[in-house]
């Protein structure tokens, strides 16, 4: 059966190469970048962000590729996809970023707190006089109240952002809380709002759906839904529900549902097992960031604290990247 046959374009941001390199442990090398962003251009997903898990400028280790050798890379597979990137302004210093934007990227996105989007000031500013669509990339927009998310936004709108994305970084937005954010940043802003989510309650596929339907014009996903923690809303997933809704996509179900058989012959070879999904759980229903797990994981077994009681304490602190060192400290006294 179909279903309402919407006549608005959706847009997808395939992020399997950058939130999914979370899940290798940043292994994906050029070779694997060329492959994926082969077929995802082929099954026409508009936008393909790539990089380390933490985005540009986050990663920089002998024996891995650099930022600007992934972006050649994938640049030169991407023959009708765009190539995204995710930018940190804590990570990123603006002389190596100003190096990016001489690259054919057509979208990049500013990582910041929702709770305080002005790192990302200037950054928006320096991709926009080169005239290159930016967006705001809005953080853990589980811990604030629409109103608030909104308030931050409307300066994201003020510094020239093209496009603002609100992020579920834990996957602990209950739907009502997505269509509620979406809608006010939506009329609040008038820009072109996105949606990046994480599956920690079951919900990625039908959040990003409910945010569509609240006016989101851009979806994050990831294929087989590979991103940190319990993952993202699938690619292919997300292609055949907004298919068979109508919605116009570029995508094409059938070859999207082919990317799967070219990621998991690539992951094979990083051991990369099914999640636990009481963990994930525990990450969507306390809160906290889905790139934490490995670390939580890590410091349970060091300091023999329970995981719940360790993502229960970060979430209490409202720990964010960067917090590393406070959260081994934290693990160390709740031992
Ligand atoms: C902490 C980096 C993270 O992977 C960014 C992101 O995708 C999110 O916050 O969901």
């Amino acid at each position: 059966m179909r279903g309402l046959m919407v006549n608005r374009k959706i847009k997808i941001i395939d992020s399997t190469l950058r939130d999914g390199n979370h899940t290798v442990g940043n292994r994906f090398d050029l070779d694997d970048i060329k492959s994926i962003v082969k077929t995802l251009d082929q099954s026409g997903i508009d936008y393909i962000e790539v990089g380390y898990g933490f985005g540009m400028g986050s990663f920089n280790k002998e024996g891995f590729a650099t930022d600007y050798q992934i972006l050649d890379a994938a640049i030169g597979q991407a023959k009708n996809s765009k190539i995204a990137i995710l930018v940190f302004p804590n990570k990123a210093d603006i002389k190596s970023y100003e190096k990016l934007l001489d690259y054919d990227i057509g979208l990049i996105r500013l990582a910041v707190q929702a709770s305080n989007v002005e790192p990302a000031k200037d950054y928006i500013k320096l991709a926009r006089d080169k005239g290159i669509q930016v967006g705001g990339f809005m953080m853990m927009a589980s811990r604030l109240s629409a109103d608030e998310i909104t308030s931050e936004a409307s300066k994201l709108k003020k510094f020239g952002a093209d496009t603002i994305t609100i992020t579920d970084s834990a996957g602990a937005m209950i739907p009502s809380s997505v269509v509620d954010t979406i809608k006010k940043v939506k009329e609040a802003t008038k820009l072109e709002i996105g949606f990046h989510t994480h599956d920690n309650l079951g919900l990625a596929v039908g959040n990003s759906m409910l945010a569509i339907s609240s006016g989101a014009s851009f979806i994050d996903t990831a294929i087989a839904g590979l991103g940190a923690g319990a993952g993202n809303t699938r690619t292919e997933s997300l292609v055949a529900v907004l298919d068979k809704e109508g919605y116009k996509i570029n995508a094409d179900m059938f070859k999207s549902i082919e990317c799967v058989k070219v990621l998991d012959k690539i992951i094979k070879k990083y051991d990369v097992n099914i999640k636990d999904m009481r963990d994930m759980i525990l990450i969507g229903y306390y809160g906290i960031y889905s790139a934490f797990m490995k670390n939580v994981s890590d410091l349970s077994d060091k300091y023999g604290v329970s995981k719940k009681y360790l993502i229960a304490n970060i979430a209490k602190n409202r720990y964010v990247p960067g917090d590393e060192e406070k959260i081994e400290s934290l693990a160390k006294m709740l031992r």
